[in-house]
């Protein structure tokens, strides 16, 4: 992956939450109208995010006809939701909630329309309140049992998130959703 993206030396370990799923169970989504992993969004991504060993997580996404940006071609800002969404899950590993203060985002391939995605990303490690996260997405084909993470790298990410209280940080704004789920505070 090609990045400028400065991972910081001498981070500590992240540690998974003594209840986080199991390895392949599908990660739940947050919200119900979330963007990127709403099952009730109209428009969104769908991503189906599971756990998996470690600190590591993977999500699979179909590139819909709506995703479009140049012509027949995945926009680069739906790509750059996906690696946003798919980062910010692995953090529910922890137990924590965090938001985003920097994604950067590598776009290594076009990714044609009607496309499907593996993502498979991991915590790096913490430091104080921020958490380290690295992705990539690879093409996979129709029924996602080829391919996998031996196809073609289309693109990379990382993230740096920040651990926020949710009873503060969504304090003024909780009150215009009304289908946050409270149990990841968001
Ligand atoms: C959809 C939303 C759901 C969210 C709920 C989660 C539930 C689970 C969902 C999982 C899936 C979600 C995935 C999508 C996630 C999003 O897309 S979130 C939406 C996009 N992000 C935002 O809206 C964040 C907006 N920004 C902010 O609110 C504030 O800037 C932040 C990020 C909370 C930081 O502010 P702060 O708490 O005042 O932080 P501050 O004390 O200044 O800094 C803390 C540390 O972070 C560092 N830092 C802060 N900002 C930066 C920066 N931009 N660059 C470098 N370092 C920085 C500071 O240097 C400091 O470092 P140290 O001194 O410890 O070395």
């Amino acid at each position: 992956m090609k990045s400028t993206f400065v991972v910081p030396d001498g981070l500590e370990p992240a540690q998974r939450r003594s209840d986080a799923l199991a390895p392949g169970d599908r990660m739940p989504s947050h919200n119900p109208m979330c963007f990127g992993c709403g099952p009730d969004a109209p428009n969104g991504l769908h991503l189906d995010a599971r756990a998996g060993e470690g600190m590591a997580i993977t999500g699979e996404m179909l590139v819909e006809p709506h995703f479009e940006g140049g012509p027949g071609m995945i926009h680069g800002g739906i790509l750059s939701s996906a690696f946003d969404e798919i980062m910010g899950m692995n953090v529910m590993l922890m137990g924590v909630t965090a938001v985003t203060a920097v994604l950067d985002v590598d776009f290594a391939k076009p990714i044609q329309l009607g496309s499907r995605l593996r993502f498979s990303t991991e915590i790096l490690g913490t430091q104080r309140r921020k958490i380290y996260v690295r992705a990539v997405a690879h093409l996979i084909d129709g029924d996602g049992n080829s391919g996998g993470d031996t196809g073609e790298e289309v693109g990379g990410a990382h993230g740096l998130f920040i651990i926020v209280d949710p009873s503060v940080h969504f304090r003024e704004s909780r009150a215009k959703s009304q289908f946050a789920s409270p149990e990841f505070g968001a």
